[in-house]
């Protein structure tokens, strides 16, 4: 199971959270978030993560597979392109009304400067009409991830989707849920719409951007079953 801790704004907490075998650390390079988190501050925590990966024992991985996604709304190509380059990041995540013209000439400008980047494209689902669009995307991003609709805010609501609505999704790409997980729902999620990955950032916080270290493990022990060791788990989706 695949999982993604967004929302990360301080280096001492994505140290640890990277520790804990996590596969992606999400950075939300959108201004108007409570999220908020410059391109110059990722560089510091994913220089430091590149530091301590060197320094970590051989037969532990971990640290070269995690992602680090930065999350953007409605930008530019030459802003998405810039923030990558600066941050030091490996992964775009497109959280606004990107199209899937928009992904794919997105993919273009990325592979010119960083061939293996990942490409996620985020949903807000109000409906069943909404889950359908998702398709339209499979074939031009590595993963898709669902989140719930909200009016007011694009992201980080700690607002459930329509799970049921989720059985059968079965998109060609691997695909994400997010959208008001917590340690106290994720087993449940899981079993009823088994994605590929999982997306949490208000359900481990104490406010918006400060997270919840004995959360984050909470979470993560659900996710894989309450096994206890957590540096053991498999990244395997
Ligand atoms: O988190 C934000 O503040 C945010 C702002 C603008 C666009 C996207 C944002 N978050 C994107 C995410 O991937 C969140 O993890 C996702 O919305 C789930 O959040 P939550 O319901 O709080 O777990």
């Amino acid at each position: 199971m695949y999982i993604k801790i967004c929302g990360i704004t301080k280096l001492d907490q994505a140290q640890a959270i990277a520790q804990m075998g996590v596969n992606a650390l999400g950075f939300i390079c959108v201004r108007a978030s409570p999220r908020y988190i410059s391109a110059t501050a990722i560089a510091q925590i994913t220089s430091s993560l590149l530091a301590a990966q060197a320094e970590i024992a051989e037969g532990s991985p971990k640290f070269a597979e995690l992602d680090l996604i930065g999350v953007f709304l409605n930008a530019s190509f030459s802003e998405i392109c810039e923030t990558v380059t600066q941050a030091g990041l490996n992964a775009v995540q497109l959280h606004g009304d990107e199209s899937p013209e928009f992904c794919t000439e997105m993919r273009s400008h990325l592979n010119i400067i960083k061939p293996k980047i990942k490409l996620i494209k985020a949903l807000r689902v109000k409906d069943q009409a909404g889950l359908e669009q998702a398709h339209l995307f499979s074939n031009v991003v590595d993963a898709i991830l669902l989140d719930a609709y909200d009016p007011h805010m694009a992201g980080g609501t700690g607002k459930t989707l329509d799970w049921q609505m989720l059985r059968d999704f079965r998109p060609a790409c691997d695909w994400w849920l997010a959208g008001g997980l917590s340690p106290e729902n994720v087993a449940e999620a899981i079993a009823l719409v088994k994605p590929h990955g999982l997306d949490v950032s208000s359900g481990v916080e104490r406010t918006a951007g400060d997270k919840d270290l004995s959360k984050v493990e909470k979470f993560i022990q659900r996710c894989i079953g309450d096994r206890t060791a957590l540096a053991h788990h498999s990244s395997a989706g």
